[in-house]
């Protein structure tokens, strides 16, 4: 890679860049962790039923299971022999023509023909009195309808979410193989940085990128090591990486990575380690960088805040969820209804601030105001980002375009 600033490699499109990220970086390896920890885990096993569901017929309302001759004579009166309970151990069968109490939940008697709610049921102590005629086998949920012994319920390489913890809980699993969770190092990088609660000299700023990625690292699965600010010293950014590399799985940083004189970045990232790609065909963020200290992946994130935020979505995530074990790493892209008429300036693949507003039929992207790789105040209102293609001039209302949802 030429140290020369002015020389301009070859651009890499997002996809490729995507791949080569992908292709430098394997899983980390997995651990037994207790399902109570495991939320935002990635499964490094696959999960086959040890359990059916349901385990037993059972009860799916509150009512009244019928023997067999008593659901074809509904409407009629039927004698009431008992009560069964969810939870309940007794095994006494129902007799044909006879009626038992059942709660939800409950093993259906041996020798229910159907399940009665009791809100059709007029009942005394001893009988009961359907109103209608009963279909046999109605409100019954039968043993493995649902789950299979055997049959896989989630794949390595899926998130644990909650809707997960309780389908794992329902197999009365108490721990799971995960991945190792990534330890990301984040670092802001500019003479101009201030962090939050100190006051700002005459041209300085407040560090926004550091805590963005400090949190959205985490809501990815990550746990962070905030390295801070780095001055434009290249002593202080080789100090700053080392550490980072001797402590982390990944490091990024935000800042530093386009041809200015104080842009130290790339530069050290030459000197310690391998500078593996520089350049992406991307709006905005064309100067992210990517490379290794040492076996430690790096990331270098250009500095405007928007840059920082499109590329950590389409870059840093995709490495973290790969490092992560994710089996499915690359941002979801949805494809949905343009609000509006848009011109687009071909040349760069490009990431505009969107929001989704209610359309007639669907949810439908409407482009906001101020896309300017240093224009913070949509961020309010952004709840995705819409992709022109680099070949893309315009788009006219209605069209189907490319949404990665925030
Ligand atoms: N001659 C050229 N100049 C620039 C080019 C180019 O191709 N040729 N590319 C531009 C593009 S595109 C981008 S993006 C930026 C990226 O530059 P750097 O990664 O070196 O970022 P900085 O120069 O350090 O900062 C850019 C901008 O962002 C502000 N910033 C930086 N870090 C933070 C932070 N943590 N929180 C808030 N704001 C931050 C910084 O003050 C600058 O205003 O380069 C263009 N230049
Ligand atoms: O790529 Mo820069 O991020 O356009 O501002």
């Amino acid at each position: 890679m030429s140290m020369d600033p002015c020389a301009e490699p070859a651009l890499l499109t997002v996809e490729a860049m995507q791949q080569k990220l992908l292709q430098t970086l394997s899983p980390l390896p997995a651990a037994n962790v207790p399902i109570a920890d495991s939320l935002g885990r990635v499964l490094a096993e696959e999960i086959r039923a040890s359990v059916v569901n349901p385990r037993f017929d059972n009860s799916a309302m509150d009512g009244f299971a019928l023997g067999g001759e008593a659901t074809a004579a509904a409407p009629g009166t039927f004698p009431l022999v008992g009560t069964r309970l969810a939870g309940s151990e007794d095994l006494a069968e129902l007799a044909p023509g006879a009626a038992m109490r059942i709660t939800t939940g409950a093993p259906v008697p041996e020798g229910t023909a159907t399940v009665v709610m009791q809100e059709h049921c007029s009942v005394t102590d001893d009988s009961v009195t359907l109103r209608d005629a009963v279909k046999a086998g109605q409100n019954i949920r039968r043993r493995g309808e649902d789950i299979q012994l055997g049959q896989c319920l989630l794949e390595a390489g899926t998130r644990v979410a909650p809707r997960h913890i309780m389908l794992l809980s329902s197999q009365g699993l108490e721990t799971l193989q995960v991945t190792r969770q990534p330890v990301v190092a984040v670092l802001s990088s500019g003479d101009e940085l201030h962090p939050v609660g100190q006051p700002l000299s005459r041209s300085g700023i407040y560090d926004c990128n550091r805590p963005y990625l400090l949190a959205r690292l985490q809501q990815a699965g990550a746990r962070v090591i905030d390295i801070g600010i780095v001055a434009d010293d290249p002593q202080q950014i080789r100090d700053a990486l080392l550490r980072a590399a001797n402590e982390a799985d990944l490091i990024v940083s935000s800042g530093g990575v386009s041809v200015g004189q104080a842009d130290w970045l790339k530069r050290c990232v030459e000197e310690l380690g391998t500078l593996l790609h520089w350049k992406v065909n991307i709006k905005p963020g064309k100067p992210v960088a990517w490379g290794r200290i040492g076996a430690v992946p790096f990331l270098g994130l250009p500095g405007n805040p928007v840059s920082t935020l499109v590329c950590a979505e389409l870059f840093l995530l995709p490495a973290l969820a790969r490092l992560g074990g994710v089996a499915q790493p690359l941002p979801r892209v949805v494809r949905l209804p343009i609000a509006h008429d848009h011109k687009h300036k071909p040349g760069r693949d490009e990431y505009q601030r969107a929001a989704l507003v209610a359309g007639a039929e669907s949810l439908q992207v409407a482009v906001l105001k101020g896309q300017g790789s240093g224009s913070l105040a949509n961020l309010a209102r952004t709840d995705a980002l819409l992709l022109l293609g680099a070949d893309v001039t315009s788009v006219a209302a209605g069209m189907l375009v490319d949404v990665l949802v925030l």
